[in-house]
């Protein structure tokens, strides 16, 4: 079977867990951070950094290489792990929600979503079929259902008809999959901010029996609280066997907030984007690191960072490669960035294995944001 999830220990003190998920390409310590690497390249990171700092899976985006450089290319080129020279496990999602994010430029039917491309406005179709053909020739190892994630708010009848539609578009993926044995696919809670929604769809994907199960329709602007109550009475519904997946999260506090409340896997462009423009995450909260404040900061980004970064460079010389937009100073600050996230979640694996998790929270939240909550 393509991916087997491996259950090594229940947190005492939350619902958090610590496992394995054994991929074609290689075993996922979870509770894990995945680097998004939307066009095939985790922004400005070669795989080898990728590696350095300990990132055992990245993401890819289905929408984005559909529309370029085109999936066939990919195929031909020997599939998505060849094309970008990474040997460890990908994870595509599959579309819908860069469609969605679209706005008016699309047109949703049972059939599937009608849009324009942002690129060519040429008129494009992604369904059910498409989005399993699609990562079918990527051959990412975790491939995501093609499914409508609502905005935030909604209605109850909108949010009803549209998980309903999601869970018959999920049914088709499974039917269209062609590469079931080595490419495992997850299917997404929806059910929008409504508690019986989202345990309907909750069951009904369980009752599916899948590899492994998202929770899908948060992070679109809800309140911090309204995403941690829906994953209270979310995550219990789904299989504990089973590996479960926060989309697009998120910041710091969500990582480990979702980690205790039973979350395995997370993504989010986060760390990559506000690198882009100089902001950083350390161990004292955000820091932007081009505010004149740094000109003559020899000091490293992070005292307590151990990243290629921090131990080779100063807060003046990123502060300056930012000012004067070299790469260099992005490829830094991403470095960074990243290098953080995946070593908090080293760090929360650890406190799950040492029942300390809920202290290790209280510890990093009053660091980072200078507040117990
Ligand atoms: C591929 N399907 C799918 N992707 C998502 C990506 C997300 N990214 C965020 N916040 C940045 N929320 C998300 C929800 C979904 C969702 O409900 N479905
Ligand atoms: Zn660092």
């Amino acid at each position: 079977m393509a991916v087997r999830y491996e259950l090594l220990k229940q947190c005492k003190q939350s619902g958090a867990r610590l496992g394995r998920l054994h991929t074609p390409h290689g075993v996922i310590e979870t509770p894990i951070f995945m680097p998004v690497g939307t066009l095939a390249t985790v922004k400005t990171m070669s795989p080898e950094e990728l590696k350095e700092m300990d990132a055992q899976i990245i993401l890819s985006n289905t929408y984005h290489l559909f529309i370029r450089p085109g999936h066939e290319i990919v195929k031909e080129a020997g599939g998505l792990h060849k094309f970008m020279n990474w040997d460890r496990p990908i994870l595509t999602d599959s579309g819908g929600f860069q469609v969605f994010s679209l706005g008016d430029l699309r047109k949703i039917t049972e059939e599937g979503v009608q849009f324009r491309s942002h690129l060519s406005g040429e008129k494009l179709f992604l369904s059910p079929e498409k989005a399993m053909e699609i990562q079918n020739a990527l051959g990412a190892d975790i491939i995501m259902a093609f499914d409508e994630c609502p905005p935030y708010p909604a209605e109850y009848e909108y949010v009803k008809n549209s998980t309903e539609r999601t869970y018959r578009w999920l049914k088709r993926c499974k039917e269209a999959h062609g590469r079931p044995e080595d490419q495992a696919l997850f299917g997404i809670v929806q059910g929008g901010e409504y508690r019986e929604l989202r345990e309907e769809s909750a069951r009904q994907l369980v009752d599916l029996d899948l590899p492994g199960y998202a929770v899908g329709g948060l992070s679109v602007g809800e309140p911090h609280e309204m995403m941690f109550e829906i994953l209270g009475y979310t995550t219990p519904l789904l299989p504990k066997d089973k590996p479960r997946y926060l989309m697009g999260v998120g910041s710091p506090e969500a990582l480990i907030q979702g980690a205790i409340l039973g979350i395995d896997m997370f993504d989010c462009v986060l760390p990559t984007r506000i690198a882009r423009n100089g902001t950083t995450m350390t161990s004292e909260g955000r820091l932007v690191v081009r505010n004149a404040k740094f000109t003559r900061d020899f000091g490293p980004l992070d005292p307590n960072c151990d990243c290629y970064t921090c131990r080779n460079y100063s807060r003046a010389y990123l502060r300056h490669l930012i000012k004067a937009d070299e790469t260099f100073g992005l490829r830094l600050t991403t470095y960074h960035n990243l290098y953080f996230l995946l070593n908090l979640m080293h760090q929360v694996r650890q406190a799950i294995m040492e029942d300390r998790l809920l202290d290790f929270r209280d510890e990093f939240m009053m660091k980072y944001y200078g507040t117990l909550n």
